[in-house]
């Protein structure tokens, strides 16, 4: 069995991010950081996979300690302001103290909706975070970000909250479904294009091994994305400049997650329309070459990702939900364009125009 690797996260909610496979039965990992009772959050997709595991290794490692858990209904529609009012009863109802901590064992939803519940109660208990999709892993489960989504947009209620730990456990990803597999590797081509342009060559010369789930290729994959990730919160962890280069594609994205109502493309296949989409008005805006977006959108293509928007999405709607982006500001929309694959930047003031002329060409 191959070591475990770990990246850490710095600054002043200092934690490592611990990538292998096997960590769900690592009780002594699982309780590393746990000072009171364990209350583990999960979705009725993992949990009955996974959830006994948790459980079992976090009582066996601290055998006088409560370990509880909750399980919500999987899927977008439930990081819900409904869904976290019933997360903060069951919390209510366990008695949690200041001292426990919640366990989000699952994909970004639950990571999004645990880690917001655990910022909430009490005004703030502990949280470690154990990715179980692909995209939680070099994603969702690192940064601190945790949310809920609301009719009239994305993640519009949330806070920072930063995890304890994180331990990502990549055994649990031979169970996934290949539509997650695909949408997790949306977020992952995201740090290539953004800062890494050496790394969108590795994708290219590793795609199929990704695809058939190689072990050695998605260990490779995690780590890096998670070493970008780390190196971007560190020094910018409440979005106040460089973060948002994380936010490459979400705009778009996030505009047809909510017109979908939460119900059509996952948010990794929206993030790779968005990436299109973004590097188009890059283009547009006469910032970076053709060329650039055709590589990124032949990539995407291999992951099996969708590259241009759904049909019959309205571009006035999809305009509406722009303005309300967490980026935009009284100057207007800030999107995040690229000069050319690994080398993103925010650029304030973009016209509604140009961005209608993407929506129009899909
Ligand atoms: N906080 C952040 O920084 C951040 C970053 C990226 C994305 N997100 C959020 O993450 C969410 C998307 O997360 P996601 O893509 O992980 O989707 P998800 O949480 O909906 O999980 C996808 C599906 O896979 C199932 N599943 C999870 N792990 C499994 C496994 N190992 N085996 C079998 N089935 C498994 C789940 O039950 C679910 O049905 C979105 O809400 C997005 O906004 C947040
Ligand atoms: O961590 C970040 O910062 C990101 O932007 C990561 C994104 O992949 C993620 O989808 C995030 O939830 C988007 O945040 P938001 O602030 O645009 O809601
Ligand atoms: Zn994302």
């Amino acid at each position: 069995m191959s070591q475990p690797r770990s990246v850490a996260v710095g600054g002043d909610h200092p934690y490592t991010i611990t990538i292998g496979p096997g960590l769900l039965d690592d009780g002594a990992l699982l309780a590393g950081t746990l000072r009171g009772d364990a209350f583990v959050i999960s979705d009725d997709g993992v949990a009955p996979l996974y959830l006994q595991r948790v459980t079992d290794a976090l009582s066996r490692e601290r055998p006088g300690r409560r370990v509880a858990h909750w399980t919500l209904p999987a899927g977008e529609a439930s990081k819900s302001l409904a869904t976290f009012g019933e997360a903060i009863a069951a919390i209510a109802d366990a008695g949690l103290r200041r001292d426990a901590t919640v366990y989000a064992l699952g994909g970004g939803v639950v990571g999004d909706l645990a880690g917001f519940a655990a910022a909430a109660w009490m005004r703030g208990i502990d949280c470690v975070q154990l990715p179980t999709t692909l995209l939680a892993m070099v994603d969702s489960s690192v940064g601190g970000k945790t949310a809920l989504d609301l009719p009239q947009g994305k993640n519009l209620v949330g806070a920072f909250h930063p995890p304890r730990a994180v331990l990502a456990d990549t055994a649990v990803l031979r169970s996934l479904p290949v539509r997650e597999l695909r949408a997790g590797l949306a977020e992952v081509v995201k740090y290539g294009a953004i800062v890494d342009a050496a790394f969108l060559d590795w994708l290219e010369a590793h795609a199929d091994a990704l695809l058939a789930g190689d072990d050695a290729a998605l260990a490779e994959a995690i780590a890096r994305s998670c070493a970008h990730k780390a190196a971007i919160v560190e020094r910018d962890p409440f979005e106040h400049g460089d973060r948002a280069l994380l936010n490459f594609g979400h705009t778009f994205g996030h505009a047809i997650e909510t017109e979908q109502g939460y119900g059509g493309l996952i948010h990794g296949e929206a993030v790779a329309v968005g990436m299109v989409q973004a590097a188009r008005l890059s283009e547009r805006l006469g910032l970076a070459p053709a060329s650039d977006t055709a590589r990124l959108r032949t990539l995407l293509e291999r992951f099996g990702l969708p590259v241009c928007a759904p049909p019959g999405l309205d571009s006035d709607a999809l305009l509406g939900h722009m303005r309300l982006d967490k980026k935009a500001q009284s100057g207007g929309l800030r999107f995040i364009v690229w000069d050319g694959a690994g080398r993103a930047r925010v650029l304030p003031g973009v016209a509604e125009s140009e961005v209608r002329a993407v929506l129009a060409e899909g």
